[in-house]
């Protein structure tokens, strides 16, 4: 049975049971034509094969059905779906139709296969790339760009001076392909390209009907998604042919994929205005090559050959001295099945549509979908403070008295403009602050001047010019100049521009409000909004992370639109066996609410607890405290009541500080010292709690104090409170029920970092370790709902202190043993 099943979703090992359950569910929402998937499968359960291998196999499957006569003869004929054109082909008769219909289809798959030959006959591997790229650094590069480098101190002034202004839709946008070359480009061009254009496409273009989008939010997922894709065979969409190459490309940011050195050594947030600097200016040969078809074929039929990465495709790139940024845009028109993207590449619609992306009919894949709410409402907010204002109108005027002489009357004045606008935005904070009030844009300029100032053009201005990195770049660069320790300063400016550009055009779905530290803010209170078009525009969306739950945070708040009949959700169990983990709820005294949390008598009995755990848990373990603050607080009381020293028990303590980066590694190595272990005291939501592998030794037990609530008092809460409640409201419901939504989105941010915290611990199947959760109001049964299902499967039964410690004992040495044996 279990090897039909790996035959029926080809995967490259014996799946786990909980692969294929996950596989199934997965599967299903592609046949059954739902709308979602949730799904969580906890770390070292291997996710990422369990995405790949049911929605490639239906992928496959669903373009065979597609290349049967009958599908095709539609899209041949015209008839596709949604098209009321009438066509000339609606008057002939249906034979003719089909007769029609069957030729195309035979030659596009004759042609099919001979793509498919045509690309094992070729030489066309990395290593062949590789060597080529080398050579490629003796081929004569073109004119170097004019950058703006931070770190350069004998830049010339005039590289300061604000861009003259052209009308932005002069400039070359992303997708246009018609560019004049400069000569000497021309000349080099025509080399390349007469080899090129002697070749003809061998891609027959045969449609792949559905693509897989799959993003992430770091790289390195990205890469192990490309690296997972090598792993299984899927069999052919088309019957006469042996073997079909997965068609795959990454999508991926300049700062990754730029080969022209001059730029691509620029900092992050330069690299954009520099790239569009040199094409604009016809001094990147990579560019103008990957606009033309020769080289993009070329491309294209490399990047096919095999499954490639980022850094791959920059090396093709170099190869074919084509640049891959804008290369492997073209892809996705030409064939592809697989991409993958950075999340903010598939998020935003102004993105998504300046680099051509259409999820049209799509099958979407989120993975770490966990952060997809956040980033969503980060992409879409902006924030200046009253800090950075003042700093911005400094920067204003140190650069206005510079450049005095050499800027045109144009950019005085507006410069002039922006700095009175600058300085309305601090008076509006002098005037009104106060933190978690709201406000409308209009508030802002009420009894001022800002009509005159016309902030919309205002706006545009600065991005015409780019006057904002210009300041930025300038300040640094002065700075540099004075103080040899090339600090890199936050680009103001920029935050400026992003806040006016929010200010001109803000969304009906989100707020201005004043957040702590005299900052004003804008935040998009309805993620969902956003998401809308994703999910419209695709088949489906599936959302895959390791630590999911509570998963009514996706309901309610990102896909409060689609029907629940359309959303399938499944939490799998964990790949160890049921008895290498225990859950343990620590209740008694502890009660660690914000206003208990410093009690004399809790403190100690939380120092006596973990002492005594210390002494029972092998090797390492890892406490996770609500807050720097109450961290701070007890090490401080139990220095000085407790006589605690450098160690609990034979455990050295390691304590994580905001911004000190060694943490981990200490503490790794005291473990692995193998002397007595180490005791790390880590904080909810910081650097240690998401995305680190505490596996095997490193954290034989998870302690977490308290429910780590976030501070009602901070604006942007109280924001976002206010907007449920007025929902619920709005729609019918009374204030109990507001009341209710309000406490279910301080549950839901509350467990979602407790489940990250604590799913740091059990990496791999072989993986053991206990979990501690101190705090007597995990006893709720609505609290232990919100766990991730494979911590919730093994909470032990309701016990006493002593039985929690007597129980851990003898555990820990059965499962030593049983390393041992
Ligand atoms: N059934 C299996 N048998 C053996 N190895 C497998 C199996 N399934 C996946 N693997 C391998 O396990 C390793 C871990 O996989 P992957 O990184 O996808 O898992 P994951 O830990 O669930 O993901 P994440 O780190 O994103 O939470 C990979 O090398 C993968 O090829
Ligand atoms: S077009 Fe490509 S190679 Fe040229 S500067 Fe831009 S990203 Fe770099």
């Amino acid at each position: 049975m279990a090897s039909n099943k790996r035959e029926k979703y080809n995967h490259p090992y014996q799946p786990y049971h909980i692969q294929l359950e996950l596989m199934d569910q997965i599967y299903r929402i592609l046949e059954e034509d739902k709308k979602i998937g949730i799904f969580e499968s906890p770390t070292g359960t291997g996710k990422t094969l369990s995405l790949i291998c049911p929605t490639v196999t239906w992928l496959r499957r669903n373009k065979a059905r597609f290349v049967d006569k009958q599908d095709f003869s539609k899209s041949a004929s015209g008839e596709d779906e949604g098209s009321d054109q009438q066509t000339e082909s609606d008057d002939e008769p249906p034979w003719v139709k089909e007769t029609f219909a069957e030729s195309v289809l035979k030659q596009k798959l004759s042609a099919l296969e001979e793509y498919e030959e045509y690309l094992n006959s070729q030489a066309l591997t990395l290593d062949v790339a590789t060597a080529l790229s080398d050579q490629g650094k003796n081929q004569p590069r073109p004119k170097k760009a004019r950058v703006v480098a931070h770190t350069s101190v004998d830049c010339e002034d005039s590289a300061f001076l604000p861009d003259e202004e052209t009308d932005p839709l002069r400039r070359p946008p992303d997708n246009d392909r018609k560019i004049t070359l400069s000569n000497e480009v021309q000349t080099m061009l025509g080399r390349f390209n007469e080899a090129n254009n002697a070749v003809e496409d061998k891609n027959p273009g045969l449609p792949s009907p559905i693509k897989i989008f799959f993003a992430s939010r770091t790289h390195s997922q990205l890469s192990q998604f490309a690296a997972q894709l090598k792993l299984p065979t899927f069999p052919s969409s088309i019957n006469s042919l042996a073997y079909e190459r997965i068609k795959f490309t990454p999508l991926a940011s300049r700062k990754q994929l730029c080969i022209n050195s001059s730029v691509a050594n620029a900092p992050s947030r330069e690299i954009n205005d520099s790239c569009m600097d040199a094409i604009n200016k016809k001094e990147c040969l990579p560019y103008a090559r990957a606009r033309d078809p020769g080289n993009i074929r070329t491309f294209r039929d490399y990047t096919y050959h095999d499954i490639h990465d980022v850094e791959d495709l920059a090396t093709i790139g170099r190869a074919t001295n084509t640049c891959p940024y804008y290369a492997s845009r073209e892809l996705l028109s030409d064939g592809v099945e697989i991409v993958t993207l950075p999340y903010q590449h598939l998020l935003m619609s102004s993105t998504r549509d300046a680099l051509g992306i259409n999820l049209k009919d799509s099958i979407v894949i989120i993975d770490e979908a966990h952060n997809v709410i956040d980033t969503i409402n980060m992409l879409n907010s902006s924030e200046i403070s009253l800090n950075d204002l003042q700093n911005a109108k400094e920067g204003i005027a140190v650069y206005s008295r510079a450049f005095s002489r050499r800027l045109s009357p144009r950019n005085r004045v507006n410069l002039k403009r922006l700095s009175t606008l600058v300085d309305i935005l601090i008076q509006f904070i002098q005037k009104c602050y106060k933190n978690g009030r709201e406000f409308e844009s209009l508030d802002i300029f009420e009894g001022t001047n800002a009509d005159v100032l016309n902030i919309h053009n205002l706006e545009q201005y600065m991005k015409r010019t780019k006057i904002a990195y210009k300041i930025d770049s300038y300040i640094e660069h002065r700075k540099n100049e004075k103080d040899r320790s090339n600090v890199v300063s936050q680009p103001i400016l920029f935050q400026v521009a992003s806040f006016l550009k929010t200010l001109t055009n803000p969304s009906k779905e989100g707020k201005f409000f004043f957040d702590k530290d005299f900052t004003m803010k804008y935040m998009l209170l309805e993620p969902g909004h956003s998401f809308k078009e994703v999910v419209e525009e695709s088949k489906c969306v599936i959302l895959a992370g390791g630590t999911m739950e509570p998963i009514s945070d996706f309901t309610s708040s990102l896909i409060p639109f689609v029907d629940k009949s359309q959303v399938i959700s499944f939490s799998c169990n964990h790949v160890i066996p049921e008895d290498n983990l225990n859950t343990f709820i620590v209740g008694g005294n502890f009660e660690f609410t914000f206003d208990r949390r410093e009690e004399i008598i809790m403190l100690s009995q939380l120092h006596d607890f973990i002492l005594k755990l210390s002494t029972i848990v092998p090797a390492g373990m890892v406490v996770f405290m609500p807050s720097y603050k109450f961290l701070d607080t007890a090490l401080r009381f139990w220095r000085e009541n407790r006589a605690m020293k450098d160690k609990m028990d034979k455990k050295k303590i390691i304590y994580e500080e905001p911004g000190v980066s060694d943490t981990f590694d200490r503490y790794e190595e005291e473990v692995r010292a193998a002397k007595g272990g180490a005791v790390l005291f880590a904080v909810v939501g910081g650097r240690l709690s998401e995305g680190i592998n505490f596996q095997d030794e490193l954290a034989r037990a998870v302690v977490m104090v308290g429910l780590p609530f976030p501070n009602v008092f901070s604006g942007e809460l109280i924001i976002r409170r206010k907007h449920l409640e007025q929902k619920v409201i709005e729609n019918g419901g009374d204030t109990k029920a507001a009341r209710v939504a309000s406490r279910e989105l301080y549950e839901n941010i509350c467990m979602k970092a407790v489940n990250q915290s604590i799913g740091r611990a059990i990496r791999h199947a072989g993986d053991y370790a206990n979990i501690y959760l101190v705090d007597k109001r995990y006893e709720s049964s609505g609290i232990q709902q919100k766990l991730s299902n494979w911590v919730y499967q093994r909470l032990y039964k309701p016990c006493s202190l002593d039985e929690v410690y007597h129980t851990s004992e003898s555990w820990f040495s059965k499962m030593q043993m049983q390393r041992k044996s």
